[in-house]
């Protein structure tokens, strides 16, 4: 037989069988139709040996994107530019080449270990434009199901990951009062930048990084992959410098909450439901409340509408909780004697870093990083004074910063000095009148002793913590 005859042949026969189909449709009984379409199919898969896979944009609530869909589409936008025909762009990040992904009805193949497989773009048709539902659907021959399925999808959904987290923008986000809003995180800090002694600086980042790391051990010991941390220290120490350099050591999102204002608990705990994607509470859930959690609501409300240290350890046992990735928490206060113990405890809290006044040390980062300068003769005098006297990085480096083009090292070091003279001269006299004020009061109480520091109770309010709590997450 030539090939036109085997043609010939097969065209009558596919003839024969859609008219045999059409005769089916007519006069075959519904539930007969179905048991026959199942065997049919059965039998089509012999014939048919390829298989198809379909990956959804959106999961059925149509509430998350699918995570494996945005892998696929990272991987095909990195591995399909060179045979893909039409394309989309996308600008990612200022200054920087624009990403392509594979346009709607676009096919490309890939090999995977010798395995060709193909992959196209498709949507649904849209009732509304917003129905739009897309999907992407990988086909491969039957015979290479096990590669396929075993190793190839999970090297397209890491690949997809890796490409994603080298493209992503961080995000700075803030409770602005009661909604995260964000912003792209641009903050130049790095731990080469921040003011601080060398061996301090390092262990932080080491301990970033065993924790960045530490996927298996946090599973194997048991734990949640976790890490909390407490930055405190006078203003302008450093504290939110440092939570900027952390963000950009391990590329991690930074939640900036600033608990003033936070207007009550049902408030934080609303910040906190956005901020790990959890389904919203509906007013059915509101309706569905215990008496007891009705009461407790009632409560809150009386209480004046405040953050209460217990919402907030909530929040935070929250937090860990309920994200499934690693995440960091990084509080920062002025006043750490006054913060709760149960609020700094280990397991909340895994690490305090106390942030200080400007010693030689940090002097000198600051000193490279603003006048780019390793060592000057003043260095010796700068050092006896800031032994002497406290200032802060802040300061210490509004004082180094040139206020003009004109300005040179040498006037920006002398005001420097200058203010750290004043700072020491001010602070002399402050301690000569406060022994003189101590000395009066003695004479006067006749050696009674008073003060009585009473506690308080355990309401954080906000004005007294001055809680600029920030969370970094992953
Ligand atoms: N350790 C430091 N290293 C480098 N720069 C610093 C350091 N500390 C302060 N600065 C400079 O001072 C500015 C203020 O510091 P920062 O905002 O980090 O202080 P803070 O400790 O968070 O203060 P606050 O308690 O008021 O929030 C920074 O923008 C930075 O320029
Ligand atoms: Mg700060």
């Amino acid at each position: 037989m030539t090939t036109g005859e085997i043609w010939t042949q097969l065209s009558s026969a596919m003839t024969g069988l859609v008219l045999a189909w059409v005769m089916f449709e007519q006069y075959f009984p519904y539930q007969l139709r179905g048991y026959l379409q199942k065997y049919s199919q059965k039998l089509m898969s012999y014939a048919y040996p390829y298989i198809h896979v379909t990956f959804h944009e959106f999961t059925s609530e149509r509430l998350k994107r699918s995570e494996a869909f945005s892998a696929i589409q990272n991987y095909l936008g990195s591995n399909s530019t060179k045979t893909a025909k039409r394309l989309k762009a996308d600008v990612v990040r200022n200054n920087e080449p624009v990403v392509l992904t594979m346009d709607d009805y676009e096919e490309v193949t890939d090999v995977f270990e010798g395995v060709k497989v193909w992959w196209s773009s498709s949507k649904t048709v849209p009732k509304t434009q917003s129905d739009e539902r897309r999907y992407y659907r990988l086909t491969f021959h039957k015979s290479h199901r096990d590669v396929i399925t075993e190793k190839y999808l999970e090297h397209v959904l890491k690949e997809g990951k890796a490409i994603a987290v080298r493209n992503r923008q961080r995000k700075l986000f803030t409770n602005n009062p009661s909604e995260w809003s964000h912003v792209v995180f641009e903050h130049p800090a790095t731990f080469d930048t921040l003011a601080m002694e060398t061996k301090k600086k390092e262990d932080i980042k080491k301990d970033l990084t065993k924790f960045s790391k530490g996927k298996d051990y946090y599973a194997k010991i048991g734990k949640a992959w976790k890490r909390g941390y407490l930055l405190y220290g006078p203003p302008g120490t450093g504290k939110s410098t440092m939570i900027s350099a952390m963000a950009n050591f391990l590329d991690y999102d930074v939640y900036d909450l600033e608990l003033t204002t936070v207007k009550d608990n049902s408030e934080l705990r609303k910040l906190l439901i956005e901020t790990t994607g959890q389904r919203k509470k509906t007013e059915k859930d509101d309706d569905d409340k215990s008496d007891k959690k009705k009461k407790e609501a009632e409560d809150e409300r009386k209480s004046g509408s405040k953050v209460t240290l217990s919402g907030l350890l909530n929040f935070i046992d929250g937090l860990w909780s309920a994200c499934g990735g690693e995440r960091i928490i990084v509080f920062t206060t002025n006043y750490v004697d006054k913060l709760d113990p149960a609020l700094i405890r280990r397991g909340r809290m895994d690490k305090h870093i106390e942030l200080s006044y400007c010693c030689f040390e940090a002097f000198k980062v600051l000193a490279k990083n603003y006048l780019e300068l390793k060592s000057h003769e003043t260095f010796g005098k700068i050092e006896e004074l800031l032994g002497e006297t406290k200032m802060t990085p802040a300061d210490v480096a509004e004082n180094l910063m040139p206020r003009s083009d004109e300005e040179d090292e040498e006037e920006c070091l002398k005001r420097l000095i200058e203010g750290l003279e004043t700072a020491k001269e001010e602070a002399r006299k402050k301690a000569e009148e406060e022994a003189v004020s101590k000395a009066e009061k003695a004479d006067k109480e006749g050696g009674e002793t008073s003060s009585q520091v009473a506690k308080e109770n355990c309401e954080i309010s906000a004005e007294e913590a001055k809680e600029n709590g920030v969370i970094a997450g992953g």
